[in-house]
């Protein structure tokens, strides 16, 4: 338990009847997420280099420092560096590093050199640091929370309403799965389209159930497929390209026939990316059997509306990862199906 005036790095902890909620400033909440993704795509790069990244879990940090010293193999000078990066607190040099990671990469994968792992392994504990620093997932989910708020950027589902009313409007009962779930509140769970809405998210939150959608168990009838899957800023929340084509694959099969998917991205992941774009999207998505309904750009996010016309017939093939763009300043985000 946390006194009544105890505090964290990213916001305070406000005491709330018999529990301890924490409450995030409106305007640290974007600077928070933005950190945090940025942390994650870094040790992303640096874990598929190392070729880690399967056994990393986004939910469990304790876990992951586990993963990565166990990776060391009883180097010592690898864990050394390791625990020296961790050691480490903010700071302008190896922030620098972060910025040209992806040259860092470069080279060590192009040199003919044996790896000199101790630069990797300094970076993965430094950022390892700074993501407890921030307070894991826990404080971007309330970071997500807040941006949800109304006046802070808002709840993505309005326009899943406003999307979906007149084509859903003859489907009585129909039912709706929310995955990325953080609260009940939410237009999806309110606008009356749905007979019911089902709401999962890594981490349990009030009226949302702990569940992790690659772990849901398969539909084994009807019954247990919606005519509506939600799938907002989970899609670039999953860490690599390969895990978030599984994770479509999977929304096809909890789909109805003629069933719809909304999926909301940052509008980075389709406007600056080495590896996706909007039209990428659409023939990614036709490939597996979905129609772009409908689609709009603010100046943050990218939301679009799907519709499943046929399951594909064939097998699952995988896509190849094509870079469409190249340059300074844009990001990795790409899907492969
Ligand atoms: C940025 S939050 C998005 C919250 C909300 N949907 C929105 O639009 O603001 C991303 C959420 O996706 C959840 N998530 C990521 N992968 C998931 C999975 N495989 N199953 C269930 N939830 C997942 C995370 O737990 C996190 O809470």
């Amino acid at each position: 338990m946390h006194s009544r005036r105890s505090k964290s790095i990213t916001g305070k902890r406000k005491q709330v009847g018999n529990s301890v909620a924490r409450v995030i400033k409106p305007q640290k909440t974007r600077k928070i997420i933005r950190r945090f993704h940025h942390l994650i795509n870094k040790r992303e790069s640096i874990c598929q280099f190392l070729r880690l990244t399967e056994s990393l879990d986004e939910a469990n940090e304790k876990k992951n420092d586990i993963t990565i010293l166990a990776s060391t193999k009883g180097n010592v000078n690898l864990s050394k560096h390791y625990e020296d990066g961790k050691s480490q607190a903010f700071n302008e040099v190896m922030e620098a590093q972060l910025l040209k990671l992806h040259s860092l990469i470069k080279n060590e994968t192009n040199s003919k050199e044996a790896c000199d792992l101790t630069v990797m392994y300094t970076l993965l504990g430094y950022i390892m640091n700074q993501i407890g620093t921030l307070g894991g997932l826990e404080t971007y989910q309330i970071a997500s929370q807040n941006g949800q708020l109304k006046g802070r950027g808002g709840d993505t589902s309005k326009l899943l309403e406003k999307w979906t009313r007149l084509l859903l409007g003859n489907r009585s009962g129909a039912m709706a799965l929310e995955i990325g779930s953080l609260s009940s509140e939410n237009r999806i769970s309110r606008c009356g389209l749905f007979g019911e809405v089902v709401r999962i998210d890594l981490q349990e939150h009030e009226g949302v159930v702990k569940q992790d959608f690659m772990e849901r168990p398969p539909p084994e009838t009807e019954n247990d497929r919606f005519d509506l899957i939600s799938c907002s800023l989970v899609l670039n929340f999953v860490k690599n390209h390969k895990d978030r084509g599984a994770m479509c694959h999977r929304m096809i099969e909890f789909l109805k026939p003629q069933g719809y998917i909304f999926i909301v991205l940052p509008q980075a992941c389709v406007a600056h990316s080495r590896y996706c774009n909007e039209s990428l999207l659409q023939k990614l998505f036709a490939s597996i059997g979905l129609t772009l309904i409908n689609s709009h750009q603010s100046d943050k996010l990218y939301y679009c509306l799907y519709q499943l016309q046929k399951a594909p017939s064939q097998p699952k093939h995988s896509s190849k990862r094509v870079k469409i763009n190249d340059g300074p300043g844009l990001n990795n985000f790409g899907i492969t199906l």
